[in-house]
């Protein structure tokens, strides 16, 4: 939780550089540690109730009482919970990581988390080499919970933002066959196939992911009409490339464009979602995010941030019309581009 400092503290620490402001992020960083202790002890929740008291918080989660004070403490100076007198109680940050919560801040907390701690060492020799310290698809293949973590992240991320990419770009009018390339747990190709009746989609994805989305499709009564494979096939009236080109870098990126394009018929609509390396609008936090976010995307994939009119070009030399380009109000770090497959322009597919 971002310590909430009284202004003359504020005023020493962050303008007047007379203490050592570095110091502030150090104890965010013992905070962002110590919540996502508190999150797997399964704290939060606990606490979801109203306030408590040590000796019986530490009984229900099977922790030592002297130990679990301590963290009770820490996580209550740097403001995830408050305290009186000897019982403690969810503040407004712990508020947001509530398993309860529908699209719980906890998976988001609990994957950035694991691959901070376990992936960003040795960040300044991927800066001085230029090539990434990590392989991040290998690692989440190891690791079954925060495998599980990002699949379930990237899927809340997609039911916030699926209405409006889909009232963005609607679809062309008798689309039958979408292709999701990188589609992972499907809920984009789900929203389409139940917006268009006549809709059937494939999501293309690593082989281990694509049981996450077969397990979404069925739920989704979707089962015959949402599909999975690890080859995109030809002839689809649609292909999605959401926030796959990050991943990679420049030529492979392009080169995967060029494979989306390729899968599409003459006159298909290619729709690429992607995070905006200068996001338009973005706040101080979504702004630094995205900085962050391409840094570890260096460093974990050699993936990079790529600016609209790069995709547009890349759209274009696989044989796409111009891209027309939608930020979007949702989240001000993303940008939508839909471009078709010959000399036309978006509009005329409608
Ligand atoms: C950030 S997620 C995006 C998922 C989904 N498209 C969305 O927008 O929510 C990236 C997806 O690309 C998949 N992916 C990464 N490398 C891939 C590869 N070489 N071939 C196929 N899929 C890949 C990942 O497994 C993951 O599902």
């Amino acid at each position: 939780m971002p310590l909430s400092l009284p202004p003359q503290e504020a005023a020493r620490y962050l303008v007047a550089g007379q203490a050592p402001a570095p110091l502030v992020d150090l104890v965010h960083t013992m905070a962002f540690h110590a919540a996502a202790a508190g999150l797997r002890l399964g704290l939060f929740d606990a606490l979801a109730g109203g306030a408590r008291g040590p000796e019986e918080l530490a009984e229900e989660l099977g922790a030592e009482p002297y130990s679990l004070r301590v963290l009770l403490d820490a996580l209550a100076a740097t403001g995830y919970l408050e305290r009186d007198g000897d019982r403690y109680a969810n503040g407004v940050a712990a508020g947001w990581l509530l398993s309860s919560t529908p699209g719980s801040y906890g998976t988001a907390l609990g994957f950035w988390h694991a691959l901070i701690s376990e992936l960003w060492s040795g960040l300044d020799g991927s800066v001085r080499t230029g090539t990434p310290g990590a392989d991040f698809y290998a690692w989440l293949a190891t690791r079954s919970e925060v495998f599980r973590g990002f699949h379930a992240l990237q899927r809340n991320l997609a039911d916030w933002l699926f209405e409006e990419v889909a009232e963005a770009v609607p679809l062309p009018k008798g689309a039958a066959r979408l292709l999701d390339l990188g589609g992972g747990h499907a809920r984009f190709s789900i929203g389409y196939c139940l917006l268009h009746e006549g809709l059937s989609a494939t999501v293309v994805d690593l082989p281990e992911a694509l049981e996450t989305g077969r397990a979404n499709a069925e739920a989704a009564g979707l089962a015959g009409r949402v599909g999975f494979a690890t080859e995109p096939g030809t002839g689809h009236d649609v292909v999605l490339l959401f926030n796959v080109l990050h991943g990679f870098a420049p030529e492979p990126a392009r080169r995967l464009v060029e494979e989306a394009v390729a899968a599409l018929r003459p006159g298909g609509l290619a729709l690429v979602l992607e995070t905006a390396p200068s996001p338009v609008g973005a706040g101080v936090v979504d702004t630094a995010f995205a900085r962050c976010f391409e840094l570890n995307l260096l460093h974990t994939q050699g993936g990079r941030l790529y600016p609209a009119h790069v995709l547009d070009e890349w759209l274009r030399l696989a044989g796409c019309g111009p891209a027309t380009v939608h930020p979007l109000r949702r989240m001000a770090t993303r940008v939508l581009l839909a471009a078709v497959k010959g000399d036309t322009h978006y509009e005329t597919v409608q």
